[in-house]
């Protein structure tokens, strides 16, 4: 086969990228309801227990695939390989694959298994890396957090997105920022990540070249300078792959844990109020909050989501008739309270 039969035959990958409330699913979502007469097969990772991701996904045809409970660099990259390679043998199904990970992830990782695994590699090519950004919080994520840079770093396509929510200048901050640690991807400045799909899907971005020379190591097999997620329950000392450039966490008080909180119906009031005084009190802890709740007599899911003190909600759709009635609000920080958080949700209850 030649190099352009080749490449044609594989499949584009996009891995989706951003810290946690950043923007990827709005990103997703606008992908899939666009008209681009393009099929994709989406791949989401979600870091919490109650898969609550797909949830927030439009009802579209295309297929979405979650995998759950694991950090990509662990347990995941296994799952990502075995649904990559199980998506190549239906090949005619889609024309291009994207993969959204976790907010806390390095997607270093991710992007490695698209040259680590022969059969991946051989069948689907990694397209891009695309990062997005909340403009709002992403200096001080740069400042706490090394995933943060990490995004940045790695991405082919940058998306500020969120700048409803900062001032011109703050915004050149953030550019002038962003450049300074990736003077090579692309940017681009969006609300609700409202950017033409073609800027960010099928770029052919993706420059090795680039990455090696940012981690030498990338094409290693095992290697990967990645601190697992303090809830990743892969069995370390089993993994032969980990044996160098794995430095995994001692159990960290300060490191971002997510608790996943349940009850059935409540009532809106008294948990309108509870989320606000929660997000005024422990906001700047709040990495990220998502739910979806039932409230009493009323028919509909409605959504609510947060980042820090910025906390929106929304009506999502009715329940269905087969859907148990049930509220599930993640939360996912340092240093919450979780008995307190706990106890006072349920306290909601109707
Ligand atoms: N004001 C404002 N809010 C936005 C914008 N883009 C997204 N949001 C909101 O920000 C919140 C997080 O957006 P998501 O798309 O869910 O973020 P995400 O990166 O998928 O989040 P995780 O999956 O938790 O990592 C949601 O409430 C969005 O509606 C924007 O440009 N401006």
């Amino acid at each position: 086969m030649s190099a352009t039969q080749d490449a044609q035959a594989q499949i584009p990958v996009t891995v989706l990228t951003g810290y946690l409330g950043a923007g990827k699913t709005t990103l997703l979502n606008r992908i899939l309801t666009e008209n681009h007469g393009q099929r994709y097969a989406v791949i989401v990772n979600e870091f919490g227990e109650v898969g609550i991701d797909n949830d927030l996904l439009v009802e579209s045809d295309e297929e979405i695939f979650e995998m759950n409970n694991g950090c990509i660099c662990c347990t995941v990259r296994g799952d990502l390989i075995r649904t990559v390679q199980n998506l190549m043998k239906r090949k005619n199904a889609f024309d291009a694959i994207i993969v959204e990970t976790t907010g806390v992830a390095d997607p270093a990782p991710v992007a490695q298994t698209f040259f680590m695994d022969d059969d991946v590699r051989a069948s689907a090519r990694l397209d891009a890396v695309v990062a997005v950004v909340d403009s709002r919080h992403v200096l001080q994520r740069l400042e706490d957090t090394e995933e943060a840079e990490d995004q940045v770093a790695f991405a082919d396509v940058i998306l500020i997105n969120k700048t409803d929510l900062v001032s011109p200048e703050e915004l050149s901050e953030v550019e002038a920022r962003i450049r300074s640690i990736n003077p090579y991807a692309v940017l681009h400045h969006s609300e609700r990540c409202g950017i033409e799909i073609a800027k960010v899907l099928d770029r052919g971005a993706f420059d090795l070249d680039r990455i090696l020379s940012l981690d030498p190591h990338f094409l290693e097999h095992g290697h990967h300078a990645h601190e697992c997620a303090p809830d990743c329950d892969h069995d370390h000392d089993q993994d032969h792959h980990h044996d160098h450039g794995h430095h995994h966490h001692e159990e960290n008080p300060h490191s971002v844990k997510s608790i996943s909180l349940t009850a059935g119906d409540l009532n809106p009031e008294m948990f309108f109020q509870w989320i606000n005084q929660v997000t005024q009190v422990q906001g700047p802890n709040i990495l990220r909050l998502k739910g979806i709740l039932a409230f009493k007599d009323d028919p509909q899911r409605y959504v609510i989501q947060g980042v820090h003190m910025i906390v929106e909600g929304d009506h999502q759709r009715d329940w269905k008739a087969e859907e148990p009635r049930q509220s599930r609000l993640v939360f996912i920080g340092r240093d919450l309270n979780w008995d307190v958080l706990k106890q006072s949700f349920q306290a909601c209850a109707a």
